[in-house]
C-alpha cells in the first residue's frame, strides 16, 4: 500500500463543531509525577514545584491521603519538617465536591502526596488535565517494600508529561538507594510508618537485608514451633 506524502503536510482540520477555544483549553493542562523510595525528597520536591508556582501567580492547592495522618492531618509535611497546608481526602472523587465548583474552576495548580493511596488517581489527572485545564503534580511511591507497583502511581505514567525518579542514600552504605526495605514483620502491602519501620536502601542491601528479615522470621517461627512441642520428661 502506498501513502501520498502531501495529505500528511495537510494541516488537520477540526471536525465541525468543535470550538476551537475549547480545543485550546484541552491542551493546556499538565501532569508530572515525582517517584522514587521513602526518603528520597519526593515530598521536597513537590513543595519547591507547587510554592514556586504559587510565586508565579498561580493559584494552588494541595492534596493528601487521609491514610497517612503521621506528621499533620491537614498539612504535607516533609520528613524533615517542612509543610504545606493540605486537603487529606480518601479518594480524589470527593474533592471538587468538598472544594466547590467554583473554588474548583479558579484552581491552576494541583499537587497530590501520598498518592499510592488513591485507587482513582488515573481518573482524577486524567480530567484534571485534559478536560479541566489543571497542572497536577503528583508525588508517591512507585513500589511498595516488595518492590512490586504501588496503587496507580505507574498507571499515570503514559498520561504524564515529565517523570523525575528520584533516590535516597542507602542506610546501610551511603550509597544511591532505589527501594524501600520494610524493617518489621508485618506482610500487608498499606502499612503506615516512618524511619521507624522504613529505611532506604541500594539494590545489594535490599537484597541482603531482605534475606536477613527472612532468616530472622524463619528463627523465631521456629522458637514458637518448639514452644509449642512439651519438654520431655526426664525420667520415664
Ligand atoms: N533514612 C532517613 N530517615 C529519616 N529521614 C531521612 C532519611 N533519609 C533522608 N531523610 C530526610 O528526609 C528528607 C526528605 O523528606 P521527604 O521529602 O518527605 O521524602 P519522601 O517524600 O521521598 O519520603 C531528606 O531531605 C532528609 O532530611
Ligand atoms: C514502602 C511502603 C510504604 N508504605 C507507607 C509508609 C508511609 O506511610 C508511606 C510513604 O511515605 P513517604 O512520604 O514516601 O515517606 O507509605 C506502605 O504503606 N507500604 C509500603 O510497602
Amino acid at each position: 500500500m502506498s501513502y501520498s506524502t502531501s495529505s500528511f503536510k495537510n494541516p488537520v482540520s477540526l471536525p465541525t463543531g468543535i470550538d476551537q477555544r475549547d480545543h485550546n483549553h484541552v491542551n493546556s493542562g499538565e501532569i508530572h509525577v515525582i517517584i522514587g523510595p521513602m526518603f528520597a525528597g519526593k515530598t521536597t520536591a513537590l513543595l519547591r514545584r507547587v510554592n514556586s508556582e504559587a510565586k508565579m501567580g498561580r493559584n494552588v492547592v494541595m492534596i493528601k491521603s487521609n491514610k497517612d495522618t503521621r506528621y499533620a492531618v491537614d498539612a504535607v509535611v516533609t520528613h524533615d519538617g517542612t509543610k504545606f497546608p493540605c486537603w487529606s481526602l480518601p479518594d480524589l472523587s470527593s474533592f471538587k465536591q468538598r472544594f466547590g465548583q467554583v473554588a474548583y474552576e479558579k484552581v491552576d495548580v494541583i499537587g497530590i502526596d501520598e498518592a499510592q493511596f488513591f485507587d482513582d488517581l488515573y481518573d482524577f489527572c486524567c480530567n484534571a488535565a485534559d478536560i479541566d485545564g489543571k497542572t497536577v503534580v503528583v508525588a508517591g511511591l512507585d513500589g511498595d517494600y516488595l518492590r512490586r507497583k504501588f496503587g496507580s502511581v505507574l498507571d499515570i505514567i503514559p498520561l504524564s508529561d515529565t517523570v523525575t525518579k528520584l533516590t535516597a542514600r542507602c542506610e546501610i552504605c551511603g550509597k544511591r538507594a532505589f527501594f524501600t526495605l520494610r524493617k518489621t514483620e508485618e506482610m500487608q502491602k498499606e502499612l503506615i510508618g516512618g524511619a521507624a519501620m522504613y529505611m532506604p536502601v541500594c539494590r545489594q542491601h535490599y537484597v541482603n537485608g531482605k534475606s536477613i528479615m527472612e532468616s530472622a522470621k524463619k528463627v523465631i517461627e521456629s522458637h514458637q514451633v518448639q514452644e509449642l512441642i512439651p519438654e520431655k520428661p526426664l525420667v520415664a
